[in-house]
C-alpha cells in the first residue's frame, strides 16, 4: 500500500532519506523524537511537498498522480491541517457529504454522539481532545482503505488517547485489507496498537521490527563497566554510556538470560528501547 525508497527532502541542515514499506492489512508505527522527520515523511507520501529524490508509491501510484477517487480512499490526520476553526460539526458534516461519495453519515453521527461532540459549538471552542476526536472521526467515516495519522494522540490525556486507539482498532476490524500508518512520540500508544514499528532519527530510518518480536526477544541490559568489558557483544545492537556503566539493547534476550545470570535484564518497553537507540551508539 505504501512503499518509500530513499525518499529525499532537504531543509537547510536537515536531510530526509527515508525508506519504508507498509503492506496491506497492517498497522505500522513511525516513531521518532521532535524534528526527526515524521511529518516531512507524511507530507511527501501525500504529495503535499515534492521529493528531491527516491521513489514513493501510495496505493500503487506516485503521490502526485493520485486521482480524486484515490484520495477518497485515504483518511488523513495531520497536525497542521483540518477544517476552519469557525465551522461546527453540523457544517463539517455537510462539507463531508459533498466531498466524499463514500461518506457514511450514520457512522459519523453515531461517533459524534459516542464521543460527546456538540453539534453547534465552533471548533475554535473545542478542547484539544475534542479536536483530535473529530479529526479521527472524519478520517474513518469515508470508507478509506488507508489511514495516515500524524501525531493523532499528541497532547491528549490517557482516556482520550485510549478512546482514539479503540476507534482505530474498530476501523481495522471492519476490513482486513485496510491499513494504518501512524506516527507518535508516545511509544506506548504504538506498542499497544501496531504490528510493526519504524524508528526515524535525523531523517533516516534507524530501526525496524515487528512489535511481537520487540516485546518478546528484545531487552535492555544494565551493565557495570566491568560486566560490559567481559560480555559477549555479538548480540548487542545499540549501547549507551551511563554514569554507572552501560545500557545495551539486544534482540537475543534469552541468550543473555541463559549465559549471564548476574546481569540485570529489564523487561523493556518501546520507550526504553527508543532511548537506547536514539541516544546511544550502534554496536
Ligand atoms: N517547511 C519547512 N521549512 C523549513 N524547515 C522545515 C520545514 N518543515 C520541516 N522542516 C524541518 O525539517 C525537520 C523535520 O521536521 P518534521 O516536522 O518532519 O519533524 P517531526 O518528526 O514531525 O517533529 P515533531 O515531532 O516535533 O512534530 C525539522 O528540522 C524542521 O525544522
Amino acid at each position: 500500500m505504501i512503499r518509500m525508497t530513499k525518499a529525499q527532502k532537504k531543509y537547510g541542515d536537515f536531510q530526509l532519506n527515508c525508506s519504508l514499506d507498509v503492506p496491506a492489512g497492517s498497522i505500522t508505527g513511525l516513531i521518532g523524537g521532535n524534528g526527526s522527520g515524521k511529518s516531512t515523511t507524511f507530507k511527501l507520501l501525500l504529495g503535499l511537498i515534492s521529493a528531491e529524490g527516491g521513489e514513493i508509491k501510495i496505493l500503487g501510484k506516485n503521490p502526485n498522480k493520485l486521482s480524486a477517487n484515490d484520495r477518497e480512499k485515504i483518511g488523513v490526520v495531520m497536525t497542521d491541517t483540518g477544517f476552519s476553526d469557525y465551522l461546527n460539526v453540523k457544517e463539517i458534516r455537510q462539507i463531508l457529504k459533498s466531498l466524499y461519495s463514500t461518506f457514511d453519515e450514520e457512522l459519523f453521527n453515531s461517533l459524534c454522539i459516542r464521543f460527546d461532540l456538540p453539534e453547534e459549538k465552533k471548533i475554535l471552542d473545542f478542547s484539544t481532545g475534542m479536536k483530535a476526536k473529530l479529526k479521527t472521526i472524519v478520517a474513518v467515516t469515508h470508507d478509506a482503505n488507508l489511514l495516515i495519522l500524524d501525531e493523532v494522540t499528541a497532547g491528549l490525556d490517557v482516556i482520550v488517547r485510549n478512546e482514539i486507539l479503540d476507534l482505530l482498532r474498530e476501523y481495522m476490524e471492519k476490513n482486513e485489507e485496510r491499513n494504518i500508518l501512524i506516527s507518535s512520540h508516545i511509544s506506548s500508544d504504538l506498542e499497544n496498537l501496531c504490528d510493526d514499528i519504524y524508528m526515524i532519527k535525523n531523517g533516516e530510518i534507524v530501526f525496524y521490527e515487528e512489535v511481537d518480536e520487540l516485546l518478546g526477544q528484545y531487552a535492555v541490559l544494565k551493565l557495570s563497566e566491568e560486566q560490559y568489558a567481559q560480555i559477549e557483544k555479538e548480540y548487542i545492537l545499540f549501547y549507551k554510556k551511563e554514569p554507572y556503566g552501560y545500557l545495551c539493547l539486544t534482540n537475543q534476550k534469552q541468550y543473555y538470560l541463559d549465559n549471564y545470570p548476574d546481569v540485570v535484564i529489564e523487561k523493556s518497553t518501546i520507550d526504553e528501547l527508543m532511548i537506547v537507540i536514539n541516544r546511544g551508539e550502534e554496536s
